[in-house]
C-alpha cells in the first residue's frame, strides 16, 4: 500500500504533458552559464527534457532565488513514496528552495587549477545531501530501521548517486568518468519495479524542488544514470570517485553518514568533498560524536596544494581548518568505527594502550571521522577491518585528501601511502591509520607491535 505524494502526481502530470508537447527541435537554454545543451545531449545523458517542466522550473527558480535568504535549515523535501506505516508517521512539511549560493573561498578562485571541479563537486554533494536528509528523516520518524527493511536506504543510496552524477555532468569541465559504489543490476531484476519507481519519483521531485535544472528522468534514464558509476578508475586520466552514502549503518540509525566525492587525476586524488549532514559545525571533541553547538551539517572540501576548508551545508563562509598539534599521546583521543563489525575494537584498544592514550575511543560512522580529525576534534583515526574485507577507493578518497590538506598523514599499517590508482579497490591487507606528523612515528610503532602480538596470539590457537 503506497501513498502518492502531491509532488509526485505533479511530476507525473508534467511528464505526460511534456511527452505530448515534446518538440524535437526544442533547444534547452536554462542551464548554467557556459553550457549549451540540446536534445542530442539529453539523449546521451539518458534524460528527457520537457518544455512544460522547463518553463515551470525556470520561473519557480526565479521566485525561489528571491526568497532564499528567509528559508530555514534544514530544508525538507517531498519524500519517496513510503509504506503505509511510514506514511502514518509524523513528518515535516516540504519546503522548496534552491541550493545555496556558496561564498567563493580562496580555494575556488585564483591559483586553484581545479576551481571549477571543486564548485561542481560541492554543488553535487549538497544536492545529494538534501535527498538523503529527507529520506533519513522519514526513516527515523517511521522506525523503518527497526524492521530490517533496508529499502529506504537503498532508495537514498541510488538517488544520491544519480544526483551527484547529474550535477557533475552538467557542471564539471572535461570528460566524465565516475567510479561509484552502486550499479543498476538489482534494480533491473523482477520485483524491483516498485523501488525503481520510488527512486525515479524521489530524484525527480528533488530536482523540481531545487529548481536548478529543468530535467526529468525516465525509469530507463535512472538505470543508465546509476550505471554511469561503473568506471574502473585506474592510473591514467581523470575519474570522479563517489560513495553516495558512506556509513549506511549510521544512516539507518539516524546517526552520522557522509556523501563522499573525490577526483582522481593521473592516479592521484587531487580534490575531495565530504558532506556530513548530521555532523555539528562546531567541534565534537570530548563529546563522543555530539556537540553543544546548534548548527548541524558540515561540508568539508580540499584541493591539492590549497588546504582544507569547512562550511555549513547551508553555506556559511568557508573557513580554513587544520589538524590538531598534539604531540603527546597522553593528550590525544582517537576515532574509530561505531560498528565493531567494521573495525577490530580490541586491536585498537591495545594500540591506544601501548601509545598511552588515556581518553576512551570516539566512535562515529563514515568518513565524517576524517573531517572531524581534519579540524582537530581528535588526534588519531584507527581502522582495522576484519580479515577478508577489501577496502574500496570511495571509502577513503575524499576523506584522505580532506585530512592531508589539513596537515594530517594517512597511511596503511605497513607505513605505505594509500594508492588510489589500482582500480576500484585499495590494494592493502592491513589497516588504515591517520594522525598528525608529530604523533605518526610513535603511532606506527605501536600499531605494528600490537599487530605482531595479535598474530602471535592467533598462531597459538
Ligand atoms: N564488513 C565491513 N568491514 C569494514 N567496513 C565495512 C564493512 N561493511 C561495510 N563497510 C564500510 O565501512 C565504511 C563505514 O565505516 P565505519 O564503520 O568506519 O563508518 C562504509 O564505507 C561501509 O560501507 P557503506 O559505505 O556501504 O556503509
Ligand atoms: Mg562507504
Amino acid at each position: 500500500m503506497y501513498v502518492q505524494t502531491p509532488a509526485g502526481l505533479l511530476v507525473r502530470l508534467i511528464h505526460v504533458i511534456g511527452l505530448i508537447s515534446w518538440a524535437p527541435s526544442c533547444r534547452v537554454s536554462f542551464f548554467p552559464a557556459g553550457h549549451r545543451y540540446n536534445l542530442d545531449m539529453a539523449a546521451r545523458m539518458g534524460l528527457l527534457y520537457h518544455p512544460v517542466l522547463l518553463a515551470s522550473a525556470s520561473s519557480s527558480s526565479r521566485a525561489l532565488a528571491l526568497s532564499r535568504a528567509r528559508l530555514p535549515y534544514p530544508p525538507t523535501f517531498h519524500t519517496y513514496r513510503r509504506s503505509a506505516s511510514a506514511a502514518a508517521s509524523p513528518r515535516l512539511r516540504p519546503c522548496r528552495r534552491l541550493l545555496p549560493a556558496r561564498a567563493m573561498s580562496s580555494s575556488e578562485t585564483a591559483g586553484n587549477p581545479y576551481a571549477a571541479e571543486l564548485a561542481a563537486a560541492k554543488k553535487a554533494v549538497t544536492l545529494a545531501a538534501r535527498l538523503c536528509q529527507a529520506v533519513q528523516q522519514d526513516i527515523v520518524y517511521s522506525g523503518v530501521q527497526s524492521k530490517a527493511d533496508k529499502s529506504p536506504v537503498t532508495v537514498a543510496d541510488y538517488g544520491s548517486q544519480i544526483l551527484v552524477s547529474l550535477v557533475l555532468k552538467m557542471e564539471a569541465p572535461g570528460s566524465f568518468s565516475l567510479v561509484a559504489e552502486e550499479d543498476s543490476e538489482e534494480l533491473r531484476k523482477d520485483g524491483a519495479e516498485e523501488i525503481l519507481e520510488n527512486i525515479t519519483d524521489l530524484v525527480n521531485e528533488t530536482i523540481v524542488d531545487d529548481g536548478s535544472y529543468s530535467i526529468y528522468f525516465s525509469k530507463e534514464g535512472i538505470l543508465s544514470a546509476i550505471d554511469d558509476g561503473k568506471s574502473e578508475g585506474g592510473p591514467s586520466g581523470r575519474h570522479w570517485v563517489l560513495d553516495p552514502i558512506d556509513g549506511t549503518k549510521g544512516f539507518l540509525r539516524g546517526d552520522q553518514y557522509a556523501i563522499a566525492l573525490a577526483l582522481l587525476d593521473e592516479g592521484k586524488i587531487v580534490l575531495g568533498v565530504l558532506a556530513c549532514p548530521n555532523l555539528p559545525l562546531s567541534s565534537i571533541s570530548n563529546l563522543n560524536g555530539s556537540s553543544s553547538g546548534d548548527q548541524v551539517g558540515a561540508l568539508f572540501s580540499a584541493t591539492i596544494g590549497c588546504g582544507t576548508e569547512v562550511e555549513s551545508l547551508d553555506s556559511s563562509p568557508p573557513q580554513k581548518i587544520s589538524v590538531c598539534s598534539i604531540d603527546d599521546p597522553v593528550d590525544a583521543s582517537f576515532f574509530e568505527s561505531y560498528e565493531s563489525a567494521h573495525s577490530m575494537h580490541d586491536l585498537t584498544s591495545s594500540i591506544a594502550k601501548k601509545l598511552g592514550v588515556q581518553a576512551p575511543p570516539v566512535r562515529i560512522d563514515s568518513q565524517a571521522k576524517y573531517g572531524a580529525l581534519a579540524r582537530g576534534d581528535g588526534a588519531i583515526y584507527l581502522r582495522f577491518p576484519h580479515k577478508g574485507y577489501r577496502e574500496k577507493i570511495w571509502d577513503h578518497a575524499a576523506g584522505s585528501i580532506v585530512l592531508t590538506e589539513a596537515g594530517g598523514i594517512v597511511i596503511d599499517a605497513s607505513g605505505n601511502d594509500l594508492d588510489f590508482s589500482k582500480g576500484r579497490f585499495l590494494d592493502l591487507d592491513t589497516g588504515i591509520i591517520a594522525t598528525n606528523k608529530h604523533l605518526m612515528p610513535s603511532l606506527l610503532k605501536a600499531v605494528q607491535e600490537a599487530i605482531k602480538e595479535q598474530n602471535q596470539a592467533a598462531s597459538l590457537l
